[in-house]
């Protein structure tokens, strides 16, 4: 008789950044939507001294993979989404979806700006997003296609990012997404994808 043992392989992908969502989430989104498993490392404060000059450029999120150390949180979360077939279908969908991307940045600086502000700057950098949000997303509305895709008739990498984003400004303005309606299909489509609800229920519960 043969007896066949199964031996469970480690990740081929190893993730390393605080204990926060910031710029390690868009590439956790990609892994959780492709259902591909990954090493979700959490460091301490107290540990990053120690790892830091170990790093590329001195900073995290890095991507450990096949003994290369990728850095740069986009092009980590581009470099799965190629991986995984989320990165857009044609070389077009996915310039399309890398024009999306890096265009989102804009809007997540004017956010994150909220959380590092003094307490006394908090409400003008609320209103300076507020002021800024509207034409913004008004664009990406007229972007987006009509099927709860940002790119194409398929998620991408730019849904994902799209929504890490949003869901922070929403927080912050509740009704950035009314009258977008192609915009909150997105949201939408993402939040009731199975694999990543999922993600969403177990993923840690963190400051930012
Ligand atoms: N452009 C980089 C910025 C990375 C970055 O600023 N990382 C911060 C954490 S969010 C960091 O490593 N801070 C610690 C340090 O610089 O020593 C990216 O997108 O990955």
């Amino acid at each position: 008789m043969e007896i066949c043992f199964r031996i469970p392989m480690a990740p081929k992908y190893r993730l390393v950044y605080f204990n926060l969502r910031a710029r390690a989430e868009p590439t956790r989104l990609v892994f959780a939507a492709a259902g591909v498993d990954y090493e979700d490392v959490r460091i301490q404060r107290d540990e990053w001294p120690g790892l830091k000059p170990n790093t590329p450029m001195g900073q995290l999120p890095v991507l450990e993979v096949g003994g290369v150390t990728i850095c740069q949180s986009m092009a980590i979360a581009r470099y799965v989404a190629k991986e995984t077939g989320l990165a857009g279908k044609t070389i077009l969908e996915q310039a399309q979806a890398d024009m999306l991307v890096d265009g989102l940045d804009d809007l997540r600086g004017k956010q994150a700006v909220i959380r590092k502000a003094p307490e006394d700057r908090k409400e003008q950098c609320k209103k300076e997003l507020a002021d800024f949000a509207p034409d913004f997303l008004s664009k990406y509305e007229k972007l987006c296609g009509p099927q709860g895709h940002l790119v194409g008739d398929s998620l991408t990498w730019a849904d994902l990012v799209f929504y890490d984003v949003t869901s922070k400004v929403l927080a912050v303005l509740p009704g950035a997404l009314d009258d977008l309606p192609k915009l909150s299909k997105v949201m939408d489509t993402v939040t009731a994808n199975e694999r990543i609800a999922k993600w969403l229920a177990k993923r840690p519960d963190t400051p930012h």
